[in-house]
């Protein structure tokens, strides 16, 4: 805390003593500066944090703008016009919500089209700036807007601009060193990992979707009492561009970077602006350079101002996490005549198949049975075409990740899926946040102590999970399926699909997992469904064998039952494997 602190006094130093050092007139400028400066801080926060790049974030700046101008010219010198500051904020931030949650609702973002999104509404503010004269005044825009009641234009507005752009620096900064920063960077990772834990993907990347619109609403409503004018161009592309552009310049995955890239390309523009007639040329040029030499933007270059604004490693005290309600049945799963098919394949053909008394249930098949299908049906990663799912005695017609993960169903894939930019610490709390988390939590840093005593029984099992700040990146795939199956099994949950478990496994770390998977099934009240190819692990693990040929269920029984079955051993070519 005292580091956060100590370096939130030193920027705010730096802020305030710029217009003693530099004159009214930079002042003035740099507080414009700062005002995008603003808005870009947001953008770094949604793109190099939680990898969503807005394009369109010239349209909160004019939303804010305009709003705030409407509220100071009807409101005057009262200082109830203050109040239009903080009212514009708050209304991009919501509308910025309400849009991505929406986009985000029920489907995973992968490639650019929220991007494209924003940009498409950027395009049609620009239009409605321009149209809706009557609001916005149209082409000329707002003219003679008032400052901000009792406060000058010049130095005052300097100040406030600054002490507000120190303060949301400072409230990034701590908002990336909280769990939901952590949250942040984990769906830029691999946001189907984290829908898996059971979390609202959606809600968590509209909410930095909102805290950036909101950085950017803060801009719009600065501009207007400095600028005394709004026109439709703060709504249009080329603005947005330019903020991403200072993002990326200044490090878009740092605090300070994208302020630092606003400032620098602000003051080169105004320097060579009356200059040279091509200048834009030769910001454009600026750009591509430090985009090809220095990919982490400006921020590259200052390693000890980057230290101020990255990553730092607490060590805490450990606290036990809140514990979940364990419930004493076993959850069972039924698929009643389950048709899957994508184009023209067939992958389920009316597969029927329950779960009974057994506690591990192993399914087997040839390649190509449709094993791994069967649980991709389940969780929502493949569509059902007919037939029932029935869990825990309620038929899921819609199953998705974090709905099936809020059933108490966790799962680990064939190949590990954990989150790499993450260290271990944080992918481990990231599992045992989930479902644990209530009200504020995710804002509170007492929440990294967290620990439950099953993660400190895996950790004793599995010794290199104790070395929390090497980043998963940096495991070899057995610890990384290790570590995955610790996170499934840390949310506690009342029925684990593990497919393929101990693919890419020594022999002692089979040994190893078999053991914990054991420990923990008992532990945990848990039945745990196994995809497995090597009949030495079933045998060890199976109270049942559920056989699958050509997307249908072909037999079940005791792995000897299924092993001497002449249906079951026709489709083993040369017998069992
Ligand atoms: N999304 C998809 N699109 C098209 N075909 C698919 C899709 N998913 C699975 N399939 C096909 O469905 C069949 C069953 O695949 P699945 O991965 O479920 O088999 P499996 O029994 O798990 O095999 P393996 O033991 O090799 O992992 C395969 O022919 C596969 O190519």
């Amino acid at each position: 805390m005292a580091y956060f602190l100590v370096r939130s006094l030193l920027i705010l130093a730096f802020l305030i003593l710029i217009p003693p050092l530099l004159g009214e007139f930079w002042a003035y400028q740099l507080g414009l500066y700062f005002i995008y400066g603003l808005a870009a801080l947001g953008i770094g926060l949604a793109w190099g944090q939680a990898g969503i790049l807005p394009l369109g974030q010239g349209m909160f700046v004019a939303i804010a703008a305009y709003v705030t101008a409407h509220g100071l010219l009807a409101l005057g010198s009262s200082p109830i016009a203050y109040l239009a500051l903080p009212a514009a904020c708050v209304l991009v931030a919501v509308l910025a919500f309400a849009f991505a949650a929406l986009v985000f609702r029920g489907r995973f973002e992968q490639g650019p089209s929220f991007s494209l999104m924003t940009l498409a509404l950027t395009l049609a503010a620009f239009q409605v700036a321009n149209g809706w004269s009557r609001v916005t005044g149209g082409f000329n825009g707002l003219r003679n807007i008032p400052g901000l009641p009792g406060l000058d234009g010049f130095l005052d507005l300097y100040y406030l601009i600054a002490i507000l752009l120190g303060l949301s620096i400072a409230a990034v900064d701590y908002l990336l060193h909280a769990p939901i920063g952590v949250l942040w960077r984990a769906t830029a990772d691999n946001e189907r990992r984290l829908a898996f834990l059971g979390y609202d993907v959606a809600v968590i990347k509209a909410a930095a979707f909102a805290v950036a619109s909101g950085l950017a609403g803060l801009a719009g409503a600065l501009y207007a009492p400095q600028q005394n004018l709004v026109t439709p161009d703060l709504a249009g592309f080329a603005f947005s561009g330019d903020l991403v552009i200072f993002a990326a310049v200044g490090g878009r995955a740092t605090v300070l970077g994208p302020v630092i890239g606003a400032i620098v390309v602000g003051v080169l523009s105004a320097e060579l602006r009356d200059r040279f007639p091509w200048w834009e040329i030769g910001i454009a040029l600026f750009f591509i350079v430090v985009v090809l030499r220095l990919p982490g933007g400006l921020m590259t270059l200052f390693v000890p101002l980057r230290r101020l604004s990255f990553t730092r490693t607490v060590t805490r005290a450990r606290s036990v996490a809140p514990g979940k309600p364990r419930i004493a049945t076993s959850l069972s799963v039924a698929f009643e005549d389950v048709r899957v098919r994508v184009g023209d394949v067939t992958i389920l053909d009316g597969l029927s198949v329950r779960t009974g008394e057994e506690a591990v249930l192993c399914v087997i098949g040839p390649n190509g049975a449709g094993k791994t299908s069967t649980l991709n049906v389940m969780t929502g990663m493949l569509p059902r075409r007919g037939g029932r799912i029935v869990i825990d005695g309620a038929d899921v017609l819609r199953p998705e990740p974090a709905i099936v993960a809020s059933k108490g169903v966790a799962r680990k894939f064939q190949t590990p899926s954990v989150f790499p930019k993450l260290t271990i610490d944080e992918n481990l709390a990231v599992a045992l946040w989930a479902g644990r988390w209530r009200g504020f939590d995710l804002l509170r840093s007492g929440l990294f102590g967290w620990t439950s005593p099953l993660l400190e029984e895996m950790r004793r099992r599995f010794q290199f999970l104790d070395d929390g700040t090497r980043p998963a990146s940096a495991l070899s795939h057995g610890e990384r399926q290790i570590l995955e199956l610790t996170m499934a099994l840390i949310t506690e949950p009342r029925m684990l699909l593990l497919d393929e478990p101990c693919a890419g496994l020594s022999h002692e770390e089979t040994t190893a997992v078999i053991d914990a998977i054991q420990w923990a099934r008992g532990e945990l009240n848990l039945r745990v469904i196994i995809i497995e190819h090597d009949m030495e692990l079933v045998r060890r693990l199976a109270d049942r064998v559920v056989v699958l040929h050509q997307g249908r269920f072909l037999a079940d029984g005791s792995v000897e039952e299924v092993q001497r079955n002449p249906e079951v051993r026709a489709v083993y070519v040369g017998g069992s494997r």
